[in-house]
């Protein structure tokens, strides 16, 4: 049966209704193949390619026509899945008519769902001004990877009353300003509960605990294919990275040893074209 995929108010009665959503990233085709293929309800195209795929010590270089290109990679893979285009740095913090455009960018050349940016109150006329344009927006609170120089770093974030506040009060805003659901980032549970509670919105976590109401994952970290460090928040489900390590130097070694390539995966030549041809070299 093929997969019905998820409208915006599916993801809101499943809020109500208590059911857990659970989403996950994906930067190509085959990887999003694996996530329709394993049930996600939503598949994030996250900024984060921009470590997990090339590289990059952050977020913050990642470029439009890169979140594009895997986006629509990404949708080639999941034609029925609900997929998310992460908005860049500098794709919508320098003025509001830059984030519609470049929300616009993702629906228009990779076909997505919905965008998400992040930051609280000082991106509200960006998100209200990408939702009055007709597109559904996520926000992204906690810890905002493009913003991590000021955060002092990949940290957890809402851990004193004060801070957390001020994360309560950056949702409602984001809720006021037409998102139609938000992603909380590193934050105790408690505090990802209270904003649950407190939204009308799904709220979605990575690392802020079971409070939420669905949980995202970066697949790269789910299958264990990442090396460079591992959030905290991370369970790896596979060691594909180790796995894969394995295959390639399992390969090099038959080729030194002789044993690859076998006759089963080569071409044979047409029936006597061989005598045929060294007779014709002979001639030469
Ligand atoms: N592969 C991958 N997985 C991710 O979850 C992820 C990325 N990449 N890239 C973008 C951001 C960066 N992320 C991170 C990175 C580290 C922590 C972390 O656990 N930090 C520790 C120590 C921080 C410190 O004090 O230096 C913490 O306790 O917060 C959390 C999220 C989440 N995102
Ligand atoms: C770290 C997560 C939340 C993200 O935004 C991404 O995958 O880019």
């Amino acid at each position: 049966m093929k997969k019905k995929k998820l409208t915006r108010w599916d993801l809101q009665n499943k809020k109500q209704a208590g059911e857990k959503v659970v989403w996950i990233t994906a930067y190509d085709y085959w990887n999003a193949t694996f996530a329709e293929a394993a049930g996600m309800d939503m598949i994030l195209v996250g900024d984060s390619l921009g470590m997990c795929v090339y590289g990059y010590e952050g977020t913050v270089p990642v470029t439009m026509d890169q979140c594009i290109v895997h986006s629509e990679a990404v949708r080639r893979g999941a034609a029925n899945t609900f997929i998310i285009g992460d908005m860049p740095f500098l794709s919508y913090q320098v003025s509001v008519p830059d984030a519609v455009r470049n929300a616009g960018r993702f629906h228009k050349e990779a076909g997505v769902d919905a965008i998400k940016l992040e930051g609280g109150k000082r991106v509200c006329p960006q998100i209200q001004a990408i939702a009055d344009g007709g597109m559904l927006v996520m926000g992204h609170i906690g810890l905002t990877p493009q913003s991590s120089g000021q955060l002092g770093g990949f940290k957890a974030q809402g851990r004193t009353a004060e801070a957390a506040e001020e994360l309560i009060s950056d949702a409602k805003s984001i809720q006021e300003s037409g998102a139609f659901a938000l992603l909380v980032e590193a934050v105790p549970p408690e505090v990802c509960g209270i904003i649950r509670d407190t939204l009308t919105i799904p709220v979605y976590s990575i690392g802020a605990g079971i409070t939420a109401d669905g949980q995202l994952m970066i697949s790269s970290d789910v299958a264990g294919v990442f090396q460079a460090f591992t959030p905290k928040f991370v369970k790896k489900y596979e060691s594909l990275g180790e796995k894969t390590i394995q295959a390639f130097s399992a390969y090099r070694q038959d080729v030194l040893d002789g044993n690859f390539p076998a006759p089963e995966h080569t071409y044979k030549m047409k029936e006597g074209e061989l005598a045929k041809l060294k007779t014709l070299l002979q001639q030469g």
